[in-house]
């Protein structure tokens, strides 16, 4: 198999992405390539910020090796769905491919970070709003506008917006923080986006970790095709939507996608149970010296503070228990394939978006009704033990701020991050010293 050469298969551009990834290549990509109409589908890619993976695309035509990693064995293939592949900060290309009648849809897989909590009080997004129309935004959301503005000058008609993201209702965040800058700096614009722009909510499922040197020989061995750029997953995926396509998408459905009315009864089920655990083992196992979650899952004393946390997931999701066992089981087994080599270092990044979508509203939920929250209340202890430097670097936009609270006698510690998560948790004397315990005792 050869890398260069040129492509006589490039299929038209008809959707566009941003935060070309590990994620979006193993799984809307792979979607893409193997919907039954997959030839008249081709994706303009576009890399969040560092232009490194545009780059090494596009010297291989833009194709690349998925290795599907199963406990005994790998399966490649050479994907062909991405046409063309630029940089985040080509804001011309991004202009052009937006304004396109071609293009129907644009997805997203650019980190929970990107997404504002707060438009009206998120710097870097002020900071678009006021530049605007001059200079080239920074945020995800200017980007958006960006594009949306030349899709409207040009009068390219309708357009579905599809956040992959790992936060609940994301179509709705995306929405809001869209449709917010927009009344700021246009109201035409504005009018025009409530008209024309659909918001697609998703939950999206593949564990995709990130490539090392090891992944490029394994696909070299596969196929013959010294690939720069592999991408290794899980065998498992899933993809389940809600939301209108005004201008069309691929047959995603005959690929294994899901549409559905409402997304809601799967986005907790998966966030909880499949992220909440992760982001437990992320710090918890890693104080027991552990680097990966099979590493973690192959530790009794992990597994058992993993089943807590379900356990009390659980209690709150609403759900069939017999459903739910299987789900657990399913990820017990996914979790500890021994061939995936997903880095807890990985999963910890960004602990300060993660934990309040992931593990706080468990942990309310738990205490509200009166349950001993010591399953939901481990991961934030656990996290404060990563806080206090003790497991890998902390990499977070707000590290400064969470490791500074952190810092200090353990009960002031715990105060003071549980505060800056949440105020009133803050104020519970009993969770407080529960959480001081827990911290005492992990490792
Ligand atoms: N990797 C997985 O197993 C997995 C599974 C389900 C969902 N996801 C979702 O996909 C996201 C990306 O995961 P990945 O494995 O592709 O990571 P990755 O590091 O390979 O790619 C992340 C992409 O997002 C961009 N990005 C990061 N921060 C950004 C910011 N603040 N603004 C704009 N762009 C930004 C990067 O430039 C890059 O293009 C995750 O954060 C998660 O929300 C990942
Ligand atoms: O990708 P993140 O950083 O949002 O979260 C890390 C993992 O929990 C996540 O990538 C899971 O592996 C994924 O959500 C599985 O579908």
């Amino acid at each position: 198999m050869s890398g260069g050469g040129i492509r006589g298969d490039v299929r038209p551009v008809r959707l566009a992405h941003l935060g070309l990834g590990a994620f979006f290549r193993a799984h809307q990509a792979w979607y893409t390539a193997h919907a039954p109409d997959a030839e008249a589908w081709g994706i303009a890619a576009f890399t969040g910020r560092r232009p490194d993976l545009a780059v090494a695309l596009n010297a291989q035509d833009c194709r690349y090796t998925l290795i599907e990693r199963h406990a005994d064995g790998d399966r490649a293939e050479i994907v062909s769905s991405i046409a063309a592949a630029y940089a985040g900060t080509d804001l011309e290309a991004w202009r052009t491919t937006i304004a396109s009648p071609e293009v129907g849809a644009i997805t997203l897989t650019v980190t929970e970070a990107a997404y504002p909590a707060v438009p009206e009080r998120d710097d870097a997004l002020l900071a678009d709003v006021r530049r605007w129309p001059e200079g080239a935004p920074s945020t995800v959301t200017g980007r958006i506008l960006a594009g949306l503005h030349a899709r409207r000058a040009a009068d390219a008609g309708p357009l579905a917006l599809v956040s992959c993201d790992n936060l609940p209702d994301n179509g709705a965040v995306l929405r809001h923080a869209v449709r917010w800058a927009a009344g700021e700096v246009d109201s035409g614009l504005a009018g025009w986006i409530e008209r024309h722009v659909s918001f697609v909510s998703t939950v999206v499922d593949r564990i995709t970790p990130a490539s090392t040197d090891e992944d490029r020989a394994a696909a070299k061995e596969l196929t013959c095709w010294a690939d720069a750029s592999p991408v290794v997953t899980e065998p498992f995926s899933e993809w389940i939507l809600s939301g209108d396509f005004p201008a069309g998408r691929p047959g995603w459905d005959g690929a294994g996608a899901r549409f559905v009315d409402d997304v809601e009864p799967f986005v907790r089920r998966k966030l909880w149970l499949l992220n909440g655990a992760h982001s437990l083992l992320a710090y918890a196992a890693a104080t027991r010296g552990h680097e990966t979650v099979a590493d973690a899952v192959h530790d009794e004393v992990c597994v058992g503070w993993m089943g807590e946390w379900w356990d009390a997931a659980q209690r709150h999701l609403g759900l069939d228990a017999a459903d739910v066992l299987e789900y657990r089981n399913a990820l017990r087994y996914r979790f500890a394939n021994p061939r995936i080599r997903h880095r807890l270092a990985q999963i910890g990044m960004d602990g300060s978006q993660k934990l309040p979508v992931r593990v706080l509203p468990v942990l309310r939920a738990d205490l509200a009704a009166g349950h001993s929250p010591v399953g939901a209340a481990r991961p934030i202890a656990a996290w404060i033990r990563h806080l206090r430097g003790e497991t890998f670097e902390v990499r977070d936009p707000a590290a400064a701020t969470f490791t500074a609270a952190a810092s200090g006698p353990p009960r002031d510690a715990v105060r003071a991050v549980v505060s800056l998560l949440d105020e009133d948790l803050a104020e519970q004397r009993d969770l407080v010293r529960l959480i001081e315990g827990l911290v005492r005792d992990l490792g």
